[in-house]
């Protein structure tokens, strides 16, 4: 039976308040109006960037809502005027829109679009400033534009990606969020070069994928930067060459860096979100040409801080945002690839749970074991 133009009544996790265990509710998702794509979510992953919001220190951070935005699924209508997906197409949502109109797309210089971003950074959806979910009447907020820990999200056409049918979705949820950010942020934002010197910060997804692109781009050295020593093993197998534990040096954590790399990095990749690594990743670049790409997310009220001295003398300083990569037309490209097995995704999924068990997934997340924790949606 067809559930178009209807509400759909499904089960969500719903986040209340910060910090407060998810809740699965009955959750009614309202049919997508003109510029809007119904979706049925098959498969979601848990990203650190939704335990952020959950914790209360994202300032777009708003409650009640639902989080989720590594996933895949079916389209399971389009409101009016929507014409490059259909119902049946596989998809993934994407929180990074690319509306192709906007000076942000047209501008050839950023992946960042304007079109829905003051939107969906408010937990609405742009055509009447509302919410598509309620329980009983009472709205619940949008998160990232996706909401993903629902079984039926809305999502503005400019948030979806069209993507091989025959892609496992299971697996290429990951293509919506951390994997991309990894290797784009090695691709599109740094640019590195064959034989180039590479430091990672943090070995979880994100950082792996960094390694992953690295290797794959001709890097001569990767080095690998974690607290937990168990982190190293594994990011062998995804390109890193080398381990440093800050835990095992007096000196601070770039001096060591510099010292082992003759003067200091070609680039560094900061995958954590703590600031004062931020800092040790800038200064542990080469005078003169060294670039630092921040790709972790730091908490509200968070500062960076450096010498001016060190931007004076030919260090660059950057950020990424989904590794830089223009979501509709690019992430079906990263399908292909995974599909030619040209790039890793399946290496990522550490846990396969359900929606009912999310709150033990988001502990299993913050444990040293777990990359991804992909989550099956539908009963
Ligand atoms: N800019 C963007 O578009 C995106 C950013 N992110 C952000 O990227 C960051 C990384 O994400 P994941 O890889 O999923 O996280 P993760 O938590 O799995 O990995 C972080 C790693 O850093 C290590 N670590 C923690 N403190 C450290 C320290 N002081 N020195 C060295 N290593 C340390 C941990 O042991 C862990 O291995 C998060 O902040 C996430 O929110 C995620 C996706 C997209
Ligand atoms: N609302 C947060 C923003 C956090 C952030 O920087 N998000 C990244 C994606 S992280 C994915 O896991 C991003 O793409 N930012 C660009 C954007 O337009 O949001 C805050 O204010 O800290
Ligand atoms: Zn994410
Ligand atoms: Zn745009």
């Amino acid at each position: 039976m067809s559930t178009e133009g209807q509400v759909i009544t499904c089960k969500a996790a719903v986040a209340w308040e910060p910090n407060k265990p998810l809740v699965i509710e009955d959750v009614q998702v309202a049919p997508p109006q003109a510029g809007e794509v119904r979706i049925k979510i098959l498969f979601t992953a848990l990203c650190h960037t939704d335990a952020y919001t959950w914790s209360g220190k994202d300032p777009e951070g708003l409650f009640p809502c639902i989080l989720g935005h590594e996933a895949a699924g079916i389209v399971e209508s389009v409101g009016e005027g929507v014409t490059e997906v259909q119902p049946g197409d596989h998809v993934i949502p994407c929180y990074q829109a690319e509306c192709r109109e906007c000076k942000f797309c047209k501008s050839g210089k950023t992946n960042l679009c304007g079109k829905v971003r003051a939107a969906t950074g408010a937990g609405v959806m742009m055509n009447d400033r509302k919410s598509r979910f309620s329980i009983n009447g009472k709205p619940i907020y949008h998160f990232m534009g996706t909401s993903t820990f629902s079984q039926y999200t809305v999502v503005h056409d400019v948030s979806v990606a069209k993507i091989d049918p025959q892609a496992p979705l299971d697996k290429v949820c990951l293509l919506g969020c951390g994997v991309p950010t990894g290797l784009g942020a090695v691709w599109n934002t740094a640019k590195v070069e064959p034989g180039s010197i590479v430091a990672v910060f943090g070995l979880g997804t994100v950082g792996l994928a960094v390694a992953e692109g690295a290797k794959a781009a001709g890097a001569s050295r990767v080095i690998g930067i974690d607290i937990d020593p168990k982190k190293f093993d594994r990011a062998k197998n995804f390109g890193v060459t080398e381990f440093v534990n800050p835990k095992d040096h007096d000196k601070p954590i770039q001096q060591v860096l510099v010292d082992l790399t003759d003067g200091g990095v070609d680039y560094s990749f900061e995958c954590i979100g703590n600031v004062s690594v931020m800092r040790a990743a800038l200064e542990c670049c080469h005078k003169g040409w060294g670039t630092s790409v921040i790709v972790g997310v730091a908490a509200s009220g968070q500062e960076i801080s450096t010498r001016p001295f060190q931007l004076v003398t030919g260090r660059v300083w950057k950020g990424t945002a989904f590794g830089g990569f223009k979501s509709r037309s690019q992430v079906p490209w990263l399908v292909d690839k995974y599909m030619k097995k040209e790039i890793k995704v399946d290496e990522y999924v550490t846990h396969n749970m359900t929606l009912g068990e999310i709150n033990e997934a988001f502990r299993y997340m913050h444990g040293g074991d777990c990359l991804r924790c992909v989550l099956k949606m539908q009963d």
